[in-house]
């Protein structure tokens, strides 16, 4: 041991901390300490799949969590901490745990039958298994929010479970274009301070927590719901000059505060991580925004439709929430490429239906709420100027 020996009052104090904080973690979880195995296997899973594919699917996501944050916490100390350097399909350069993420995904569907074939961030097609043996269809970010492993923060995995629409033992890539109101199952993993796993089915949203001390994902979180109303928003204001009007309109009038249009301050959050703004969406409510925009790479939007969009927008709406491109459901989008793009608009009902309503009335033309007299935001001062 390094370090001067600490006094022996010291130590008896942190044992007894230690104590009593695994006395309280004891008796509140003993009450019904459901593990992810177990969820799996249990009868919310087996009524929307008697046969245990589905349950399979979600047991291999757990062992591809448990392995991936082994890797993301450690840190600069893991093998693979050097930059890749290689560019994926969307031209994004790979960080080494992008490959490495995405190996231990394929590497967990592929021993699971039920899985016919995956689409991946990181790959340019499919990996289409051998007789496209099962029922499912994955779709997968095996790493989102990569660029920020350097800085330590959060990151996660995203994933969305789609049926097979064909029964051929080819499998047509066409069949992963369906609407993401159609998947089975979705979910995200966050590597944050405590590793979290969110699962959503037709039954609702759940969440597990890794027991660090026995490895085990149990949950924590028996019915997540999104607060119908919240003041916090989170969007990358930097690009503000690149919006579209409606949620620059909406945005200035969030932070006009109590005086403005919205009547009440707003607190604004911007991780830059999907899955920590997800989960603290989920938990405390607000509104993610990341539009369409006027740059050559985001005039779709920045966010992927079938891997990122459409898992989040399923979890969120099972607790709850609401998820829209600000002119429409998600879930409801037809998709027409693997790796498309989509603007994304998610979270408490009441905020994210205001987003739509700032989109209505730039759409019929109605003179939006931020150049009404009474709020002058624009022209006169920017959101961050003239306050
Ligand atoms: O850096 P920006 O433009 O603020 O984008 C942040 C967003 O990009 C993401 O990091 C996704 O990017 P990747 O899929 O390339 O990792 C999201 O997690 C996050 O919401
Ligand atoms: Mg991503
Ligand atoms: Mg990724």
């Amino acid at each position: 041991m390094h370090g001067p020996p600490r006094p022996r009052r010291v130590e008896r104090s942190w044992a007894l901390m230690r104590e009593s904080v695994a006395g309280v973690v004891e008796r509140s979880s003993a009450a019904a300490r459901v593990s992810l195995e177990q969820y799996a296997d249990g009868h919310v899973i087996r009524s929307l799949d008697p046969s245990g594919d589905l349950g399979d699917v979600i047991r291999a996501f757990g062992e591809a969590v448990l392995r991936i944050a082994d890797h993301v916490g450690a840190g600069r100390l893991a093998a693979a901490a050097v930059d890749a350097g290689e560019l994926n399909v969307q031209g994004e350069v790979q960080k080494p745990l992008d490959v490495l993420s995405n190996d231990v995904v394929l590497t967990a569907l592929r021993d699971v039958p039920a899985v016919a074939a995956v689409v991946s961030e990181e790959l340019a097609q499919p990996q289409v298994f051998p007789d496209a043996r099962g029922p499912y269809l994955v779709a997968v970010d095996p790493l989102d929010g990569s660029s920020n492993l350097d800085v330590n923060i959060p990151v996660g995995t995203i994933f969305s479970v789609l049926r097979r629409t064909g029964t051929g033992a080819e499998v047509d890539l066409t069949e992963f274009l369906q609407p993401g109101r159609d998947q089975v199952c979705a979910g995200f993993a966050l590597y944050g301070p405590a590793t979290v796993l969110v699962l959503a089915t037709a039954a609702g949203a759940v969440a597990f927590t890794l027991d660090r001390t026995t490895g085990v994902l149990v949950r924590t979180h028996p019915h997540l719901r999104v607060p119908e109303s919240a003041s916090e928003f989170a969007v990358n204001v930097s690009n503000e000059r690149f919006w579209p009007a409606p949620v620059r309109d909406f945005i200035s009038d969030c932070l006009a505060g109590r005086a403005g249009p919205r009547g009440q301050d707003y607190n604004m959050r911007w991780v830059a991580s999907l899955v920590a703004e997800a989960f603290r969406i989920l938990t405390r409510g607000g509104v993610f925004l990341y539009p369409a925009d006027s740059r050559s790479g985001t005039r779709a939007g920045r966010l992927r439709l079938l891997y990122e969009c459409n898992p989040i927008a399923f979890v969120i709406e099972q607790a709850g929430g609401c998820a829209s491109t600000g002119r429409g459901r998600v879930l409801d989008i037809s998709p027409t490429a693997l790796h498309q793009r989509l603007p994304l608009v998610f979270g408490s009902s009441d905020e994210v239906a205001a987003v739509e309503g700032y989109h209505l009335d730039r759409a019929c033309g109605v003179r939006p709420r931020s150049a009404r007299p009474e709020f002058p935001l624009f022209n006169t001062r920017t959101l961050f100027r003239g306050r």
